[in-house]
């Protein structure tokens, strides 16, 4: 997989005016949201190759990340004549750069791409590294392809607009970063106060957190070893997701990560000796800032079928990313049912339902 470009933005139009410049194209198409057409696409207004840009706009959030969306902007780019030199642009949070991605990746076998991430998580996270895909099947990203973007270019003016639980979700993300990289970005993580937003010392947040996501991916782009420490929360993570999604009470991508994070960091203590004490202080973090999925013993077949479905998985075992310490990463971890079960007790106690 090529080394994508990724720019942190002094001044967007100007960057992506340069990225347009390296990827000759036929057609220009721009997909965006029901939102971020209306609150981020008017920043682009300036930049002349975009004049006659064909806008593509799905709706919102990741009840819209399926199959029909996809097949809409696939029908979206044959009706308006997409050939295999034309470029997409994904103006949006994940759901968007994942779909769009995909979009891209497959339409005519694949045509290029660039991301204009929009929100926190987008930017340090779904932007970058070429995972893109769709929901399938009550299960997160089940079908999808590796494709990274030609440029992602992160612009954090956009993070203004967006609304609290968006932000603390993209901020899930940066905790995980935090927690497989150093000690030092983990400690300004848990300072960072995530009421009254310093935006330019977030700026900086976010560069670091997206460095921590290139490097990983630079050394493993398929995900065959290291890559799988960026999966850190998500075997319980996506259980949690594809459980709250198949009850009709859906929650935010980062959310069910943080949660998903308070199991493995546990499962992470007891099988490969993770800190005690920086397994409670992250944990009173997600406690304070993302509350408590709740759910009872009854739905622990449930969630324990959803992680039978994990990507990292081999035949019938359940992979976990575990941590010795911060920043010590024990990839392809298992873990029998009746400790998955013991996770899940642990997880509801100290969670408090
Ligand atoms: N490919 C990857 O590596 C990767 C990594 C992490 C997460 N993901 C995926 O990303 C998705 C979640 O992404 P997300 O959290 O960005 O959610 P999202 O794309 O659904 O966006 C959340 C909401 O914020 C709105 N929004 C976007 N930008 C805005 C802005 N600047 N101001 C105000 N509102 C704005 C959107 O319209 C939407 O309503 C999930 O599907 C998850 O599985 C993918
Ligand atoms: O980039 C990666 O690799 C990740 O695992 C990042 C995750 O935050 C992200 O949610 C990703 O989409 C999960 O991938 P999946 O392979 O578990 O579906
Ligand atoms: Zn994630």
């Amino acid at each position: 997989m090529s080394k994508q470009e990724v720019i942190l933005c002094e001044n967007l139009e100007e960057s992506l005016g340069h990225a347009l410049e390296k990827c000759p194209h036929d057609k220009l198409f721009i997909l965006t949201d029901e939102h971020t057409d209306r609150l981020c696409l008017p920043a682009l207004k300036e930049v002349p190759q975009l004049k006659n840009a064909i806008e593509i706009r799905i709706g919102a959030e990741d009840i819209h990340k399926t199959l029909d969306t996809l097949a809409s902007v696939w029908m979206a780019l044959s009706e308006k004549g997409a050939t295999r030199h034309s470029l997409l642009i994904n103006l949006g949070g994940g759901m968007v750069t994942d779909l769009g991605g995909f979009a891209a990746a497959t339409f005519k076998r694949g045509l290029a791409y660039i991301n204009i991430p929009t929100t926190l998580l987008a930017m340090v996270d779904a932007s970058v590294g070429g995972k893109t895909g769709i929901n399938f099947n009550g299960l997160k990203n089940e079908i999808g392809a590796f494709a990274p973007a030609n440029s992602v270019l992160i612009e954090t003016e956009f993070l203004r607009s967006l609304d609290a639980h968006n932000f603390i979700s993209g901020y899930a993300e940066m905790l995980k970063h935090g927690l497989i990289s150093d000690k030092a970005h983990w400690v300004e993580l848990l300072a960072f106060d995530t009421e009254n937003i310093d935006y330019a010392y977030l700026k900086e947040l976010v560069g670091r957190s997206v460095q921590v996501k290139e490097d990983i991916v630079e050394q493993d782009p398929f995900e065959h070893g290291i890559r799988k420490a960026l999966n850190l929360g998500h075997t319980a993570g996506h259980a949690f997701e594809s459980l709250a999604l198949a009850q009709n009470r859906p929650v935010l991508h980062g959310y069910a990560v943080a949660w998903g994070v308070v199991c493995e960091l546990y499962l992470s203590h007891i099988k490969v000796g993770f800190p005690k004490d920086k397994m409670r202080q992250t944990i009173q973090f997600i406690k304070e800032n993302y509350g408590t999925f709740t759910f009872d013993c009854k739905q622990y077949e449930q969630l324990y079928a959803f992680m039978q479905h994990d990507k990292k998985n081999t035949s019938d075992t359940i992979n976990f990313t575990l941590l010795r310490e911060i920043g010590d990463i024990c990839i392809n971890q298992t873990a029998d049912k009746d400790t998955i079960f013991e996770m899940l007790d642990f997880y509801r106690e100290c969670m408090g339902c």
